[in-house]
């Protein structure tokens, strides 16, 4: 069994919960009040910069110049592509101040910098490889089930749900798969941690948006 099966079925609890949030719920029904949706884009931007930066940082540490040039890849895919989806919606709610980082994102984005500074390199793959994963399972999922065709929150649903982000969390598994054939059983634990920590926090993430968390 490749190592990303094996992480999957200890984060399936996590997930099955994500699925029943209320923000996701409400977010595919399109009935999320704005100022949820705000509070989590707002934090959603300071959270793409510090994935960025923690993707940039495995593609520097990373020894295979193929794998390397698919985190810097990533990395700008996360700065220019998603950033873009949330620019055009700081446009349509005319958001001009960007507000503050606050609690579960500072957490969250530190997690992933640290990381993919100082651990394992397999292990800061694990750490990222939620990010991919878990919002591609969701959009696929709330496209899937959605009943209403006039969705305010379309635009975010569609990028998720799309083909382009599915192939980029398909190299992320294989890439982190192939790493960990390489690794040791103690290292294969630590990224599956790794993997458990990171799935707990997009967890967080929008349950903290939900309730409007701040310090
Ligand atoms: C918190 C969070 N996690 C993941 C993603 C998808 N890269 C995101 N936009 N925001």
């Amino acid at each position: 069994m490749n190592w990303s099966s094996g992480a999957w079925s200890r984060i399936e609890g996590i997930y099955a919960r994500i699925e029943s949030m209320s923000f996701i719920k409400e977010l595919m029904a399109g009935t999320l009040p704005l100022e949820k949706f705000q509070y989590y884009m707002v934090q959603d931007a300071f959270y793409l910069d510090q994935f960025g930066r923690a993707l940039a940082i495995i593609g520097a540490r990373v020894e295979n110049v193929e794998d390397s040039l698919a985190y810097i890849r990533f990395a700008e895919g996360a700065i220019v592509v998603e950033k873009a989806l949330h620019e055009s919606y700081f446009e349509s709610f005319q958001l001009k101040d960007k507000g503050q980082i606050e609690p579960t994102c500072h957490h969250y984005g530190h997690f992933l910098k640290s990381t993919a500074a100082l651990d394992g390199i397999e292990v800061a793959m694990a750490a990222v490889l939620p990010c991919f994963w878990i919002y591609k399972k969701v959009g696929d999922y709330i496209y899937q089930n959605q009943q209403s065709g006039n969705n305010p929150y379309q635009k975010w649903i569609d990028t998720y749900a799309g083909e382009e982000f599915g192939e980029l969390t398909q190299r992320a598994i294989d890439i982190t798969d192939n790493i960990a054939r390489q690794s040791t059983e103690k290292q294969q634990q630590a990224m599956t941690e790794a993997f458990i920590t990171a799935s707990r926090l997009e967890y967080e993430f929008w349950n903290s948006a939900y309730s409007l968390k701040t310090w």
